[in-house]
C-alpha cells in the first residue's frame, strides 16, 4: 500500500518542521524536498525587477522531481534503501501487499505543477500572514542568501500569485494555520493521517506507529511469529557486528598473507582486497624529506641500504607510464597479485551524502540513472568479484590512493559517489532535513545532476596535438590545447632554456629531474635557480584572457552533493601521507599499516567567473613535481579544507592544503577548455570549472581523531590571496556537518565570504 502526502505552503510556513516530525513517527516513510530541485543559481533567470526569479516553477527542475516520485512509486522498498531510510524490520518478512509505504513530498510550489498534483493522495497547505512570514524569512539562511528587497519584491508577490492559481484549480486541499504551535499542527496532521490510513485499512507495525488497531487472535499469532523472526535477525546482526569489530585485531595478530589484506569502509560498508605481496612502506617514512632519508640510508648497514635503495627506487623510477595507470609497485590494485575483491557485507550502500540532509542538492535526475550505471573504468585492471550479487567495481575507490588530482574523471560527483555504493544498498543512514536544528529526520534526496557539466563536448578544441587525456576517465580523446605562442608570458622556448627539466623534455633519469631521488641532494647549481618571483598578485603562465581579473567561486552545491565517510587503512594511503593529507596522528611511529584512518570526503568545483585567466603564481619551471600523484603543483595553496567547531570556529581536524592541479575540467557552453593538467598547462579560464571528485586522493579531511558531532566544513579557495581576484568575498564556502561516526551529513553549504 502506498500513500503519498503533499505538504505545501508558503515559504517558512513550517513545512519542513512538520515533515521532519512526521517522518520520525510514520513507518517506512520517505521524503522528497522540493528545495532539492532548485536549478543552480546561474540558471535562474533574472527578472525585470533585477531579482533572480527563485520563486517560480521554472526555477525548479520539476521533471526530475516528478521522476523521483515515480521512482518511489515503482519500488518504495528499493527507493527507501537506496536513500538510507530505515524500513521497519517487518518489511523484510511481510508480503509486499501487506506493507505500508508513505511518501511525503514537501515544498512551496507543490500544487502548481499538474504532473505532480496528480500523484497526491492527500494535500496539506500551511499558510502564515505576511508579517510572520517576513519575520521568519529574515532569519533564514538559504544557500544563496536573499538580496535586500527580495521578499517584498519577489517572494511574497509570487506566493500570492501561485496561491491564487492553486485555489482556482479546485484541488482538495486541507489548509493548516501555520501560526498554531508546532505541536498543534503536528498533532492535527498526524491524527488525520492515522484516521485516513485506518479507514483505508492500512496495516501498521504496532511498534512503529502508535495506532491502536483492532486485532484478532490470528493477528497476535502472526505478531508472535514475526517477533521470533526479528529476534533471529537481531542475533545475526549482533554476530556480524562482533565479527567486524574484532576484525582489525585479528588481522594484526595474524601473519602471512593476511598482512596483505586491505580493508576499507565507505559509509559503513566494508570492502576488502587480498593481495599476495606488499610494497608498502609506512607513511612515517614517506613524510621524511628525501634528503634526510637518503643520507640516513646510505650511512647505515647493508640491510638498511637495501631498503633504502628500494625506497629510492620507488621515488626515482621513471614514471613513463600513462598517468592514469598506477605504478604496480605502489598500488596493490594494479599488481598481478591482486586476486580478490569483495564486498564483505554483500552489497553496497548509498553514499549518505546523496541521501542526507542536503536540501539544496541538485543532482537528482542523474541519480537513478547513475545508480544503475556499471563502472567501465580501466578494463585492463583485473579483478575478481564475489560476494552478493549486484556488487559493482570501481578501481578508483578501492584504496585511499585512488585517482589523484592529475587523474580526474569528468563524470559528475554524484556518479562518483553513487559508484561507491550503487546496487542494492542497505538501509543505513538516517536522513536529515531540518536545516535549522540539524536533526536527523527522513530522506533527503540526491539532486538533479542533469544540469551539471554536460558540456564536455565543448572541451574538444582545435589543437596541434591530440593526446589521450588522462583526466578523462572514460577514455575519450581530448585534444591538448595550447594557446597561441604569442599569448604566453613565458614561451615554451624560454622555459626550455631556463629550465632543463621542462616537462616536455622530461628526462626523469637525470639527477636534475624533480622526480629524481638526487634532486634535493645535489646543490641547486646543476638545476634551475629560482628566478625572481613574479609580482605577488598576478598569475603567471600562459595568459590568454588578460583583461580584467579572475574571480574564483567554489560551488556550495557541489560540496554537499556527494560527501561521505570512508575508512581506509594506512597501507593504502602512501601517496596521501607523502602529500601531508593526513592528520598528525597518522605519522606517529606507533601507527601500523593496517590501522584505519577516517576520511571525510567531499567533492569540490571551483568556477572562474571573472574576466581573466586564473593563473598559478609560480612560473612553470618552478612548479613542483609530485611523483605519487603524477602532477605538478603550480602554487603554494589553491584551496584549504578545515573542519571547525560550530560556536568558536576552532579547528577540530587538522585541515590541509588540498592537493590540486589547476585545469579547465569543464567550461560553460561556448567556452573553450584551454588548461589541461595532463598537458602541464595549469590555469583556470573564465567560464571554466576546476573539478575535484570526492573519490580522488587527498580530497578529504582526515577526521580520525574527531568525535562525532556537529561541525562546520570550511572550504577556502585562493586562501592566501596569492593570485589577485576581482572579488575575494566569495572564496569561502561553509557547510553544516553532522558527523555520526559511520556517516556524515553535509548541508546548508553557502558562500560566506
Ligand atoms: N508552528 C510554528 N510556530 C513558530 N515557528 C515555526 C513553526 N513552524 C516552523 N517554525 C519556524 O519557522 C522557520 C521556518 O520553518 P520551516 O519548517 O523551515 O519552514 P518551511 O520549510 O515551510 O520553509 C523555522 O525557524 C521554524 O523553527
Ligand atoms: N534552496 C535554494 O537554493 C534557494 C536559493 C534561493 C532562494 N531560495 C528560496 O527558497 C524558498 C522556498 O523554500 P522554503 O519553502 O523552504 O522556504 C523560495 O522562496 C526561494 O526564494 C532557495
Amino acid at each position: 500500500m502506498k500513500y503519498i502526502i503533499g505538504i505545501g505552503g508558503v515559504t517558512n510556513g513550517g513545512k519542513t518542521t512538520l515533515t521532519n516530525r512526521l517522518v520520525k513517527l510514520l513507518p517506512n516513510c520517505c521524503v522528497i524536498h522540493q528545495d532539492d530541485f532548485f536549478k543552480p543559481p546561474d540558471q535562474i533567470e533574472v527578472g525585470a525587477d533585477g531579482f533572480r526569479q527563485w520563486d517560480v516553477i521554472t526555477a525548479l527542475d520539476m521533471e526530475a522531481m516528478v521522476n523521483t516520485v515515480k521512482g518511489w512509486i515503482e519500488n518504495p522498498v528499493k527507493f527507501a534503501r537506496s536513500h538510507g531510510v530505515r524500513l521497519s524490520p517487518t518489511v523484510e518478512l511481510e508480503d509486499q501487499e501487506k506493507q505500508t509505504h508513505i511518501l511525503i513530498v514537501e515544498g512551496f510550489l507543490l500544487y502548481n505543477y499538474k504532473p505532480l498534483v496528480e500523484v497526491f493522495d492527500k494535500c496539506y497547505y500551511i499558510s502564515i500572514p505576511y508579517e510572520e512570514c517576513k519575520r521568519r524569512r529574515s532569519t533564514r539562511q538559504y544557500t544563496v542568501p536573499d538580496p535586500p528587497g527580495l521578499f517584498d519584491g519577489h517572494v511574497w508577490p509570487m506566493y500570492l500569485k501561485h496561491r491564487k492559481e492553486m485555489e482556482e484549480c479546485c484541488l482538495n486541499i486541507e489548509y493548516l494555520d501555520g501560526l498554531k504551535s508546532k505541536d498543534e499542527i503536528f498533532n492535527q496532521v498526524f491524527q488525520d493521517i492515522q484516521n485516513t490510513l485506518s479507514k483505508q485499512n492500512f496495516k501498521y507495525s504496532r511498534s512503529s506507529l502508535p495506532i491502536s488497531l483492532q486485532e484478532d487472535t490470528s493477528q497476535w499469532n502472526s505478531l508472535l511469529f514475526t517477533m521470533i523472526k526479528l529476534i533471529f535477525l537481531i542475533f545475526i546482526l549482533i554476530h556480524t557486528w562482533v565479527d567486524f569489530s574484532t576484525g582489525q585485531r585479528q588481522l594484526r595478530a595474524r601473519a602471512g598473507p593476511w598482512r596483505h589484506k586491505v580493508q576499507w569502509e565507505s559509509n559503513g560498508q566494508v570492502y576488502s582486497l587480498l593481495t599476495t605481496g606488499s610494497q608498502y612502506h609506512p607513511a612515517v617514512q614517506s613524510r621524511r624529506g628525501t634528503q634526510f632519508f637518503l643520507t640516513k640510508q646510505r650511512a647505515l648497514g647493508s640491510a638498511r641500504m637495501q631498503n633504502a635503495s628500494r625506497a629510492s627506487d620507488l621515488e626515482s623510477r621513471p614514471r613513463r607510464q600513462h598517468p592514469n595507470s598506477v605504478d604496480s609497485s605502489l598500488s596493490p590494485l594494479s599488481r598481478g597479485s591482486v586476486t580478490v575483491l569483495r564486498s564483505d557485507a554483500g552489497s553496497r550502500r548509498m553514499a549518505n551524502s546523496l541521501i542526507s540532509g542536503n536540501r539544496n542538492q541538485r543532482y537528482l535526475a542523474s541519480f537513478r540513472r547513475e545508480a544503475l550505471a556499471v563502472n567501465t573504468t580501466d578494463p585492463s585492471t583485473n579483478y575478481v568479484l564475489h560476494g552478493a550479487s549486484g556488487v559493482q567495481t570501481l578501481p578508483q575507490e578501492y584504496s585511499g590512493n585512488d585517482g589523484s588530482r592529475g587523474q580526474r574523471s569528468h563524470e559528475d560527483p554524484v556518479t562518483a559517489a553513487v559508484r561507491v555504493q550503487t546496487s542494492s544498498p542497505q538501509d543505513n543512514a538516517e536522513i536529515t532535513t531540518d536545516h535549522s536544528d540539524m536533526e536527523t529526520q527522513g530522506v533527503n534526496l540526491p539532486l538533479n545532476g542533469s544540469k551539471t557539466e554536460s558540456n564536455t563536448e565543448d572541451v574538444a578544441q582545435p589543437s596541434p596535438s591530440v593526446e589521450r587525456d588522462a583526466t578523462v576517465g572514460d577514455a575519450t580523446v581530448v585534444p591538448t590545447v595550447f594557446p597561441p605562442a604569442a599569448s604566453y608570458n613565458i614561451t615554451e622556448e624560454d622555459a626550455q632554456q631556463i629550465n632543463p627539466e621542462n616537462t616536455t623534455n622530461d628526462n626523469s633519469q637525470s639527477k636534475d629531474h624533480r622526480n629524481s631521488v638526487f634532486h634535493n641532494v645535489y646543490p641547486p647549481s646543476g638545476r634551475m635557480r629560482s628566478p625572481a618571483l613574479p609580482p605577488p598578485a598576478s598569475g603567471y603562465g600562459t595568459r590568454y584572457f588578460h583583461n580584467g581579473l579572475p574571480d574564483l567561486i567554489p560551488d556550495p552545491y557541489y560540496i554537499q552533493a556527494a560527501s561521505y565517510i570512508q575508512r581506509v587503512q594506512m597501507y593504502a594511503l602512501r601517496c596521501a601521507a607523502e602529500e601531508n593529507c593526513l592528520s598528525r596522528s597518522a605519522y606517529s611511529p606507533s601507527v601500523r599499516d593496517l590501522d584505519y584512518r577516517v576520511l571525510f570526503r567531499f567533492p569540490q568545483r571551483v568556477k572562474n567567473q571573472g574576466t581573466a585567466d586564473f593563473l598559478p603564481v609560480k612560473p612553470r619551471h618552478e612548479w613542483e613535481w609530485h611523483s605519487c600523484h603524477q602532477h605538478y603543483h603550480s602554487m603554494e595553496a589553491f584551496s584549504n579544507y578545515d573542519l571547525l567547531e560550530i560556536s568558536t570556529e576552532r579547528k577540530v581536524a587538522e585541515g590541509h592544503k588540498a592537493s590540486f592541479c589547476l585545469e579547465d575540467t569543464n567550461c560553460d557552453p561556448g567556452v573553450r577548455r584551454r588548461y589541461a593538467c595532463t598537458a602541464h598547462t595549469q590555469g583556470l579560464g573564465p567560464g571554466c570549472y576546476d573539478i575535484y571528485h570526492a573519490n580522488i586522493d587527498c580530497q578529504w579531511i582526515d577526521i580520525t581523531d574527531v568525535p562525532p558531532g556537529n561541525y562546520i566544513l570550511k572550504v577556502t579557495v585562493n586562501p592566501t590571496f596569492q593570485v589577485e581576484e576581482s572579488d575575494y568575498s566569495n572564496n569561502v564556502v561553509r557547510c553544516d556537518v553532522r558527523y555520526t561516526g559511520p556517516y556524515v551529513h553535509v548541508r546548508n553549504c553557502r558562500i560566506t565570504g
